[in-house]
């Protein structure tokens, strides 16, 4: 399997304090990748370091493919008081691409449309992002995501706080993107996110604590380890998700 980056020896953090030490790991192309562990243990700074707006201290970081990654946070960059719609939200995503004083093009506006249609939001397109739920609010930076049209999308915690079906949508919309050859990675406390994923990440303290396909990774040995995952509810989560999918396929 081809790997989009390829992290070797990666030190980063915050404000000269190290997060990440000596990290190493591959993020294979063209699929889904879940980035889990308990609270603090890196998984925002890993994103950071793939974005590349986390400077890495020491170690390299090699990318498959050039361009910038697009970076769906945890909140939103747009304060939720500005007078911008779910389009003008969306349609940010086409700024990198724009340039300065570039003006959109009738491309650039089916793209929006379309990540917007993807998301289920395309009636919510002149709502104000202010007036809308958590769960709408949190689609809309999705599909700004997705408007930029990068090779690798990052996107932390994207179904945090969602009802099921605002779960299912993302959850599936990021496993069409990657059939697309798109390069996924998230961050996720939800087993069932995690179990059906092609890879899995398990960080703990900063350090890569497991790596491999969620079946292989989200074992009770190696939860065990790694303190604040609940051992019982995981395992057998991820094995059923990794079974429905497989039998899918
Ligand atoms: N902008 C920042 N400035 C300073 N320290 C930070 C910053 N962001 C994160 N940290 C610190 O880095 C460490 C790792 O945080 P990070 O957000 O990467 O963990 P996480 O695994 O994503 O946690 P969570 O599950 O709570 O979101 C924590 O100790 C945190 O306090």
């Amino acid at each position: 399997m081809k790997q989009q980056v390829t992290l070797d020896g990666v030190s980063a953090g915050h404000a000269g304090r190290v997060v990440l030490s000596r990290f190493s790991a591959r993020i294979p192309a063209s699929a889904v990748t879940a980035v889990v562990g308990p609270n603090g243990s890196g998984k925002s700074t890993l994103l950071g370091v793939l974005a590349g707006v986390v400077p890495v201290m020491a170690g390299t970081v090699a990318h498959r493919t050039p361009g910038r990654p697009a970076l769906v946070a945890q909140r939103s960059a747009v304060s939720d008081t500005l007078p911008v719609t779910v389009r003008d939200t969306v349609a940010m995503g086409r700024w990198g691409r724009l340039g300065l004083f570039g003006r959109m093009s009738s491309r650039d506006r089916s793209v929006v449309r379309a990540c917007m249609d993807r998301l289920g939001i395309g009636d919510l397109a002149e709502r104000r992002l202010g007036e809308l739920s958590g769960g709408q609010r949190q689609r809309a930076l999705v599909a700004q995501g997705l408007a930029q049209e990068a090779d690798l999308l990052l996107l932390d915690e994207p179904t945090a706080g969602l009802d099921l079906e605002a779960q299912r949508r993302i959850t599936e919309v990021l496993e069409e993107v990657a059939a697309e050859g798109v390069t996924v990675v998230h961050v996720t406390h939800d087993p069932a996110a995690a179990g059906r994923a092609d890879h899995c990440l398990l960080l703990h303290a900063g350090r890569p604590a497991g790596a491999g396909s969620p079946r292989e990774v989200l074992t009770g040995e190696a939860l065990g380890r790694v303190r604040g995952l609940p051992r019982q509810a995981w395992p057998p989560a991820a094995e059923e998700r990794t079974d429905a999918r497989r039998g899918r396929g």
